[in-house]
């Protein structure tokens, strides 16, 4: 058999070209086993007889099976080898990570999961249109408003706009601050508005109205954090009337055209409310014939919209929402954010934290012009704060207290109340005072359960929570507002924001796991500068992570701490850690690794899309 070809090797050389090698002698080309075989065979063969074949044949085959076999256990051999080397060095690894995770302490082993999970959250993609996004398109100046504050408030000195807002306890934040202003005739409030306002014994302006209106007045992007029935309402309503009546003396709005500007809310509910407040301000100012009739939409799930075709056949004002709705009525085009550019997100942590942020953007996308945007709310955690703010143009923070902190003018009592005890201590309790009372449970099925309870004991109970049917939500808001009923029994999502008058008395059946919620829930009482009594009962049911949010809660509103509360150690001072709120929930007793709302994300997520698509809201 002739011998196999040398091979042409190609050799790197120092230029970059390549070249080929003929010299080399010393190489030996390599032959495949089967090949060698076949040439060891022809080789025997060439000898002798049958037989002779025969057994050289046979030889052959044993060592063609030894050779096999050897080369097996080779294989077989550096399989072994290189798998004890994958799995020395993971082990050698883990060693290292164990060893130098040994020498940090907890606490510092608890801030670097905390830099995770923030980190996660800090790469949220940017509050802003889809469409803003992809054309880069970035605004660097707010909009241009006509209203100025009076000469004599332009005219005082920085140090005493900043020694007013400390007697009013009000923190700002951002660029070129419009002065706050302490009455609201200094606000340039049409004089029907005014009357109305006093006629409802609102006379001064709360502290968050106070630097709120004069901020957006000047067509400022702004958060706006303070106290539950702090007033906030007024003062993102206020701004787009405003701006509504200046649109519409200039050229009266026909068919098809606006609206001007559009507030979301969470829930129906809330969106309602403040539907109907807009209505009551709206006709106070038209009242007098001095200025133009403002037409407002609601636009929410569960309604026929065909019941306001009357409003969509005139020019279009204000748009009051939830984003399923609202998203659904743009889509059909039955009207166009074309000249929209006011945006207010009430309970706005809400609304972009869990579930409605992608939402939030789809209506962004809808407006085609520069847009005024505001978010307010009673709780805004550090993290939501820092992320909407990326989101604004040139923002102001105005923070009224701490954000998520309870209102002051609220008695908090917490009384420890076994699970089976429950619904006989509730009868008791509602002897504390007269009616109205709300009655908070987080289970729709107990919330049932407890109306039922009270229905049977012959006390005037309505109930409220998501799986009731709209007419069955509106009729309990209505008879409760009204007086008909004394009692309302309601699930927290279903509530929040919601402004009943004067009620007495919040119970607290089942303590949310969310301080957020627990503050809300407290803050339907004790609103307007009235006073209110939230009773809680807690068991040995509730995580002891809420209790401890609950007793520096109590601590920072100066509440009487109660025994069992007191008792709870906060393992983070056990540490040595260091005992600042939570930056995703605003809790105080606990980090954002252990945060319940971080662990019940993904579940609201699901529950506010599947709101969305039945037509917005909770
Ligand atoms: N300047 C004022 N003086 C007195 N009462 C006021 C003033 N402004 C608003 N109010 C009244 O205070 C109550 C609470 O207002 P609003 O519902 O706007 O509170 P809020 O801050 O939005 O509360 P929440 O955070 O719970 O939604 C309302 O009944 C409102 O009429």
């Amino acid at each position: 058999m002739d011998p196999a070809p040398k091979r042409r090797r190609i050799q790197r050389s120092a230029s970059p070209t390549y070249k080929l090698d003929d010299e080399d002698d010393s190489y030996e080309p390599y032959v495949p086993v089967a090949q060698r075989r076949l040439a060891r065979l022809e080789k025997l063969a060439a000898f002798g007889a049958n037989s002779e074949k025969e057994n050289a044949r046979k030889q052959l085959e044993e060592i063609s099976e030894r050779e096999d076999a050897e080369k097996e256990e080779e294989r077989e051999r550096e399989r072994a080898r290189k798998e004890r080397t994958l799995l020395m060095e993971a082990q050698d690894v883990h060693s290292r990570k164990a060893a130098e995770d040994a020498k940090k302490t907890d606490v510092e082993k608890v801030e670097e999961a905390d830099a995770e999970i923030l980190a996660a959250i800090a790469s949220r993609r940017k509050l802003a249109s889809d469409l803003e996004l992809a054309k880069g398109i970035q605004y660097a100046e707010s909009l241009k408003t006509s209203w100025r504050p009076p000469k004599y408030i332009l005219d005082r000195s920085d140090e005493q706009h900043r020694k007013l807002r400390e007697k009013y306890h009000i923190i700002v934040d951002g660029e070129d601050i419009p002065p706050p202003i302490e009455h609201f005739v200094d606000m340039k409030i049409p004089d029907p508005m005014l009357r109305f306002l006093k006629s409802n014994k609102i006379v001064t302006p709360t502290p968050i109205q106070l630097q709120g209106i004069p901020t957006a007045f000047s067509g400022r992007d702004m958060i706006g954090i303070a106290f539950t029935g702090s007033g906030k309402t007024l003062a993102f309503c206020l701004p787009l009337i405003m701006l509504a009546l200046e649109e519409e003396t200039k050229l009266s709005f026909v068919r098809g055209e606006g609206p001007v500007g559009v507030i979301l809310c969470p829930s129906r509910e809330l969106a309602t409310q403040t539907y109907e407040n807009m209505l009551t301000w709206t006709a106070a100012i038209a009242k007098e014939g001095k200025y133009p009739r403002l037409n407002t939409l609601l636009c929410i799930g569960g309604i026929s919209m065909g019941e306001q075709s009357h409003v969509l056949n005139k020019g279009l004002h204000v748009v009051v929402a939830t984003p399923g709705r609202l998203i659904d009525m743009l889509e059909k085009k039955r009207f166009t954010f074309n000249n929209c550019k006011y945006l207010c997100m009430d309970e706005a942590d809400r609304m972009i934290d869990l579930g409605f942020e992608d939402d939030v953007r789809n209506i962004m996308s809808f407006f085609k012009r520069q847009r005024q945007t505001l978010l307010f709310s009673a709780t805004m955690p550090r993290k939501i704060q820092d992320f909407a703010q990326q989101s604004l143009i040139k923002p102001i923070l105005v923070n009224v207290g701490r954000a998520g902190a309870a209102n002051l003018d609220v008695l908090q009592v917490v009384e420890y109340v076994k699970q089976e005890a429950k619904m006989v201590y509730l009868l008791e309790c509602l002897q504390k005072t007269a009616p109205p009372v709300i009655i908070f449970s987080e289970n729709k099925n107990e919330v049932d359960d407890i109306q039922e309870y009270l229905l049977l004991k012959g006390i005037e109970a309505v109930a409220i929570h998501g799986s009731k049917t709209q007419e069955e939500r509106q009729y309990a808001i209505k008879s409760f507002k009204s007086g008909a009923k004394d009692v309302m029994v309601a699930s927290g999502v279903a509530s929040k924001g919601l402004d009943f008058n004067d009620i007495q008395h919040v119970i607290i059946f089942s303590m949310p796991k969310e301080i957020e919620d627990y503050v809300h829930q407290i803050g339907r009482t004790g609103r307007s500068g009235k006073t209110g009594i939230a009773t809680t009962f807690v068991n040995m049911n509730t995580p002891e992570q809420t209790l401890l949010d609950l007793k520096y809660l109590l601590m920072e509103a100066g509440q009487k701490v109660p025994m069992f509360l007191q008792s709870i150690d906060d393992p983070r001072a056990a540490q040595g850690g260091s005992l600042k709120g939570c930056p995703v929930c605003g809790g105080l007793g606990h980090g954002i690794s252990n945060c319940p709302k971080l662990e019940d994300a993904q579940r609201r997520q699901m529950a506010s899309h599947r709101a969305a698509d039945d037509g917005g809201g909770y």
